[in-house]
Formats: C-alpha cells, structure tokens, sequence
C-alpha cells in the first residue's frame, strides 16, 4: 500500500447545502487525512485552466460557471492509495449511478452540480494539487 496525496475540491453547492463538515467527516473516517484546506473563490481564469482537458466538451460552459458561482473548499488528502479511496468515497460522477452511502449520491443533486471533485490518477492529482498549493502550505501529521 502507498501513501499518496491527491485533490479535493468541495464545490459551490457543496457549500451552499451546508455539508462541508459532513464531506471532510467522510474522508477522516476513511483514512484520508486533510493536509491542507484553503477556502477560496475561483476566478474564470484558474476554473478553465483547471478543467481544460474537458474544453471542448459540450458541458464545459456550464460547468466553469458553476465552479464560479461561488466559493469552493481547496484540499490535499493524504493516506493509503488516495486517490482510487477518494474516488469509492465520492461515488459515480452522476449522483443518480453513484451507490449508497458515498458522498454524491447522499449530497449531490445532478451530474452537474456533484458536490465533489476527485483527482482521477496519481499523475493528475500531482498536477492539481500543484496547481492550487505551494508545497509549504501542506501539513503533514502522524495519527
Ligand atoms: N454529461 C455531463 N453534463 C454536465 N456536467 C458534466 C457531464 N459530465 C461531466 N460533467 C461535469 O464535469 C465534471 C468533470 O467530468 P469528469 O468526466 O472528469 O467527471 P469526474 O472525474 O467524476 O468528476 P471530477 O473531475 O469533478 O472529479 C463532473 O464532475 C461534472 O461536474
């Protein structure tokens, strides 16, 4: 088993429904540890220059303005293989496909407005972490 780190954003609705706490509860019981939390509004720029693999998906507009339309939650979790165990944790990118008892599918109202988003690989949660964090800003701590 590897300790890994990989990127968690908590997005607007997230916020808006009041389940910040509830989400990062999610993560701490499963053996993902929050390195690092940053509270931050996103501008248009870092929204497309984060999610510019998807720009030219037909959802690309609308997903961008959502990741706008207010604050979202920065984190770095750490812990055994995290980034496949953030992914089981989150559920299906549609909350509607996603199982029981993950995170989408007990928060999420749409495909489009899914409360979470996960690093895919090791090598893109490296990216996307870096994209949003300074390595000084990450804390790590034993148990
Ligand atoms: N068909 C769609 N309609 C609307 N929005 C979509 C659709 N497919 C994906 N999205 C949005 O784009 C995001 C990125 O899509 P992707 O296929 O990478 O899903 P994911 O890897 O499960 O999600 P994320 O990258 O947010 O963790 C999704 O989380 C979702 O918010």
């Amino acid at each position: 088993m590897a300790i890994e780190r990989t990127l968690s954003i908590i997005k607007p609705d997230g916020l808006k429904s009041h389940v910040i706490g509830k989400v990062i509860s999610r993560f701490e019981e499963k053996g993902l540890k929050p390195v690092a939390i940053r509270l931050q509004q996103l501008s248009q720029t870092e929204a497309e220059g984060f999610y510019a693999v998807h720009k030219a998906r037909p959802f690309f507009k609308d997903l961008v303005s959502f990741m706008i339309s207010g604050p979202v939650v920065l984190m770095v979790l750490e812990g055994e293989n995290a980034v496949l165990a953030n992914r089981e944790i989150m559920g299906a990118t549609d909350p509607k496909k996603a199982d029981k008892g993950t995170i989408r599918a007990d928060f999420a109202k749409s495909i489009d407005q899914n409360t979470v988003h996960g690093s895919d690989s090791l090598e893109n949660a490296k990216n996307e972490i870096a994209y949003f964090f300074r390595e000084t800003e990450i804390q790590t701590y034993s148990a």
